[in-house]
């Protein structure tokens, strides 16, 4: 059967690709909850969706199928059916906090009485404390929860859809997050993934599933081609979720190699996309922050060893790294911001190195980040801006906001 999944790289022609398109949940908070929620300021919702809408067009445009997860999640429960809806509804109150209660069982009767389009976009809004009828007669709803306005915080961070899971070769890893603000996310993927009838009992491989305390996110997770994977060691993936995942992935896939790169851990580079991504066969954008004295960096190529153990390489010139994985005479990394601290900086900041590949050589970027879209097209690419002042404030950029589903092998 041919598994409806199919990565084997991050370049080969996109040809199906998962979105989300911004909804109230980016605008449903305040400044306080800001960090919290991991946004740098509060987008301005009809803009963010002219742009988004923009976005799925230029990948339209160019021949990409685009799906939308909220579409997906309730087609999912469309076809799961009442028991599928019901165990999916308590998991998410329960992630939410609410595991039993009177505040459980109110949450309950108001998502209950919604279709399960509504529901869906209910839940990924965030519900507010005026909009349930209920009044808390127990201490603990009445004491614990005073002051905040919020009986189920709102998921902004939903339409950079890279992270919560990750489609590698025929499968995917449906990822345990390391933030409270996002670790609800892939329970839609999850869902998706086990009855939406595009994918239920087609083949799809799990490599991980949320259920670990480790923690990986997509956007740390790179399909270098059909063997090779790089993998972050960030603020958002653990080295033991690494080794996991690797060994997942030489038992029972074609992947013989992970290399894993140490990043910053902060919130700028909070995922390896932000500051390293693979744009053709032999072109890469590196931030130049990321590079110590002389382009060094911390990488660990990883390979099967005796007994499904794990054999480790430890080297730190990443350009010879990749050559050897790749099996490359030479290679191209371009600097994010052509190199100056100033520029780098800021365009990195706005993601100017987190392009998304849509072919070999032919990336969609964000239209702000005019010094880097001009050190790429100097450097052979063709480059699609998209346009990104409000999409932007939420720290992600062209291939955070998407998950392939389908490529073309290379
Ligand atoms: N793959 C990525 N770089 N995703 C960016 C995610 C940004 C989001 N605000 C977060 O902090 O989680």
């Amino acid at each position: 059967m041919t598994s409806p999944i199919h990565v084997t790289s991050e370049i080969g022609k996109l040809k199906t690709v998962l979105l989300k398109r911004p909804g109230r949940e980016i605008e449903n908070f305040t400044p306080d909850m800001m960090p919290r929620l991991l946004f740098d300021d509060i987008p301005y919702l009809p803009i963010a969706q002219k742009e988004h809408d923009y976005f799925a067009d230029t990948l339209r445009d160019n021949g990409v199928e685009v799906l939308y997860l909220e579409k997906l999640a309730a087609e999912a429960l469309d076809a799961g059916g009442d028991k599928v809806r019901d165990d999916f509804l308590e998991q998410m109150l329960t992630e939410s906090g609410y595991a039993a209660g009177t505040i459980h069982d109110a949450l309950k009767e108001y998502l209950d009485s919604m279709n399960n389009q509504d529901m869906v976009n209910k839940i990924m809004e965030g519900i507010r404390k005026n909009e349930v009828d209920f009044v808390p007669t127990d201490l603990v709803s009445a004491a614990e929860t005073e002051g905040y306005e919020f009986y189920m915080d709102p998921m902004p961070n939903l339409y950079f859809t890279r992270d919560p899971s990750a489609s590698i070769g025929e499968g995917l890893s449906i990822n345990h997050m390391t933030f409270p603000a996002r670790q609800r996310e892939s329970l839609f993927n999850e869902i998706v993934i086990k009855y939406h009838p595009r994918f239920a009992n087609k083949g799809v491989h799990v490599w991980r599933d949320r259920n670990h305390d480790t923690r990986i996110e997509g956007g740390d997770e790179l399909v270098l081609n059909d063997h090779v994977m790089a993998i972050g060691v960030s603020q958002r993936t653990s080295a033991d979720a690494i080794q996991d995942i690797a060994k997942s992935l030489f038992k029972e896939g074609h992947f013989d190699t992970v290399i894993a790169i140490k990043i910053p851990h902060n919130h700028a580079m909070m995922h390896l996309d932000t500051v390293f991504t693979m744009i053709n066969y032999d072109q890469f954008t590196v931030h130049p922050g990321i590079l110590g004295e002389g382009g060094h960096i911390d990488t660990w190529t990883i390979t099967p060893g005796k007994n499904g153990e794990l054999n480790l390489d430890h080297r730190t010139d990443l350009k010879q790294v990749l050559k050897d994985a790749l099996k490359l005479d030479d290679l191209d990394l371009i600097p994010t911001g052509n190199g100056d601290p100033i520029i780098a900086g800021r365009e990195q900041w706005n993601d100017g190195s987190n392009t998304l590949a849509i072919a070999p050589g032919v990336v969609v970027t964000y239209n702000r980040n005019y010094v880097s879209n001009d050190l790429l097209r100097k450097h052979g690419l063709k480059v699609l801006e998209v346009i990104s002042s409000e999409l932007s404030r939420g720290r992600g950029g062209p291939r955070c906001m998407s998950c392939p589903i389908v490529r073309e092998d290379i």
